[in-house]
Order: structure tokens, then C-alpha cells, then sequence
């Protein structure tokens, strides 16, 4: 293992009765990434986190996690993760403070009430401190949550869909926090299959029917995936849009504000299929870079029904 992998398993695998849910999987996570388990519902996500964490036991893999093996040390890699899940999963009828010494007991973490009070300063949840989970925003219930998961200060962190149904701005401080973790060397795993939540890993890890379809830096997997992207704006755009969907050469096309962006695997087909609208004076069309957004739509669509 590279000094900097944190996570390098291989061939891990995961049955549920006649069902395959994770295929001979494999990955390298450096420490202290963001990494981005992306792919539609059902398509085996989070039973593959699970695995690497520990936390679900595989049919077969080979490899470690923090230096552990996957398959027979499973308890030491969980002493080191923090799990936040999609609900939330800490006690409503609970306050703030008696959430965090519950799970700070739970940890059997020495010198507990000092844990406590310094992630109540941490996480700027001091001045709510007696305040009951229940009554708290969604924004507010996540910050506890994360709060939580991190007592025992984990060396990897398991976000499941961690900012759904948050507004912009506690989602912005939440990934602000998430940051600051991965550079003090915490390694993130998230799982998601929103788009807002993709863009804020370092690495995303493509997945559909349980099988790695792509694994990339995010910055490279719009070229990695190859669509060519063309940029279309005017008035009767929906016109358009009917005309050209289903046409040969065309993989999708994605509204953007005011624009539609129409993309295509194969360059030559796809301008061949423009080219009938390309002269005429209502429409405004330019090359485009194909963007993260185009392509997560692109690969979203084309794994849909994982599953089902
Ligand atoms: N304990 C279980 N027993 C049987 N089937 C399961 C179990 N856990 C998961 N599955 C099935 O395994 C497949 C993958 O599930 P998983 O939760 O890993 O997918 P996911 O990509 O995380 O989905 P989502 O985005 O909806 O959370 C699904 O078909 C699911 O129904």
C-alpha cells in the first residue's frame, strides 16, 4: 500500500439471496480525499462504503482500509469511522448536549464532558446547547449530526446523501466543515446521487448495477466520459427541444437557465444532427465545454433502473 492510500481494496463483492449488489470492486483512496460514490438509487453505493468501513461484512475482498484488512479486522476499522447517515438518527426528546454525551458515552470516550464542550465550541452548537433535537432546523439537526459522528475524532468520515434537504446556505457551511477535515488528513467517503453534492468531491467513483463504471479526479471525468456539448439559446426553445430529442447522434439534451445544452457521444453525428436548425436566425449556437452537470445527467440517465 502507497503511504498516502488510506483505503486499496480489490475484488470486493457482495451478494444479497440470488442478487449480486456489488461486483468485483475495486479502489485507491488517498488520505485525506473527498471521495464521491455517485450512481442512481439501488445501485449498490452504500453497501459498498459499508463494506470498506467495516460496517457490513463482504462476500469476498482482498485489501485494506487504514491498514486494516477488509475481510478479518473489520472491528478495528470501525473504531476509526464516523457514519453519518441519510436520516437522523440521534434522539429527538434529546437535547443537544445530552445527543453528544449519549454518544460520546456510547464511544466509551475518556474525559467525555471535555469532548463534548469542545465540539459544542466546534460546531458553534453552545449557545443551543439545551435545546431539544426536535426542535431544531434541518441545517441545525446536520450540524449536530456531524458533530456527533466526529466525537471520537474518525480517521474516515461515511456521508450518506449527507445535505439533502438542507438550504443553500447551512449546505455551503456544511461542505466548508467537510473541507476543513480532509485537509487536517480525515478521508471522506459520500454517497450521493445528487448533483451538489458530486461537485464538492475531489474524486467520484461512478457506479450502476453494482459494477465501477468510472473512477476519475472530478475535474477529468467530464473528459474521461467524452460528450461533445453544444450551446443553444433563443426564444422558442421548446420547439427545439421535441425536434431534436431522439434524433440520432443526440444523447441528451439538458436545459441550463435560458440555454439547452444537446450532447452526443459520437461529434460528427451529433453536429450532423444540429445541422438543420444550425442557420436558422432564431437560434443562437456555440461549442460548449461539457461540464460535470452534462455529464452526471448523462450517466444518471443512461443507469437508470438499477434494480428495479
Ligand atoms: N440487507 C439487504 N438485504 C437485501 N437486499 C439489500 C440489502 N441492502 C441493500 N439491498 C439491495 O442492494 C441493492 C443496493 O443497495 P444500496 O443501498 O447499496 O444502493 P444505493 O446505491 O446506496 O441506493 P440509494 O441511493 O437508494 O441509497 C438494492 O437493490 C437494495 O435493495
Amino acid at each position: 500500500m502507497m503511504e498516502n492510500t488510506v483505503i486499496d481494496v480489490q475484488h470486493l463483492t457482495k451478494r444479497f439471496g440470488d442478487k449480486t449488489v456489488v461486483d468485483d470492486f475495486e479502489i485507491k483512496v488517498p488520505k485525506g480525499a473527498i471521495y464521491g460514490f455517485l450512481g442512481p438509487n439501488g445501485s449498490g453505493k452504500t453497501t459498498t462504503i459499508r463494506m470498506i468501513c467495516g460496517l457490513l461484512s463482504a462476500d469476498s475482498a482482498e485489501g485494506t482500509c487504514l491498514g486494516f484488512d477488509v475481510l478479518t479486522e473489520s472491528d478495528k476499522i470501525r473504531e476509526q469511522v464516523g457514519y453519518m447517515t441519510q436520516k437522523f438518527s440521534l434522539y429527538g426528546d434529546l437535547t443537544i448536549k445530552e445527543n453528544l454525551i449519549f454518544m460520546a458515552r456510547l464511544r466509551s470516550l475518556k474525559n467525555y464532558r471535555q469532548v463534548v464542550d469542545d465540539a459544542l465550541e466546534e460546531y458553534q452548537l453552545a449557545p443551543r446547547a439545551n435545546q431539544l433535537a426536535d426542535q431544531l432546523s434541518g441545517g441545525w439537526k446536520q450540524r449536530l449530526a456531524l458533530a456527533a459522528c466526529s466525537l471520537h475524532s474518525p480517521a474516515l468520515l461515511l456521508l450518506d446523501e449527507p445535505t439533502a434537504g438542507v438550504d443553500p446556505k447551512a449546505r455551503r457551511d456544511f461542505w466548508d466543515r467537510i473541507r476543513k477535515l480532509a485537509n487536517s488528513g480525515v478521508t471522506v467517503l459520500v454517497s450521493t446521487h445528487y448533483m451538489d453534492e458530486a461537485v464538492q468531491c475531489d474524486n467520484i467513483a461512478f457506479i450502476a448495477y453494482g459494477k465501477k463504471l468510472i473512477d476519475a479526479p472530478s475535474g477529468e471525468l467530464a473528459s474521461r466520459v467524452g460528450l461533445t456539448t453544444w450551446r443553444v439559446e433563443g426564444k422558442k426553445l421548446s420547439p427545439l427541444y421535441s425536434a431534436l430529442q431522439g434524433e440520432n447522434g443526440i444523447n441528451q439534451i439538458a436545459r441550463f437557465g435560458s440555454a439547452l445544452h444537446v450532447s452526443g457521444i459520437d461529434a460528427g453525428k451529433l453536429e450532423a444532427a444540429i445541422a438543420p436548425y444550425r442557420d436558422d436566425s432564431a437560434y443562437d449556437w456555440s461549442l460548449s465545454k461539457t461540464g460535470l452537470e452534462e455529464t452526471f445527467i448523462y450517466l444518471m440517465t443512461g443507469s437508470e433502473d438499477n434494480f428495479q
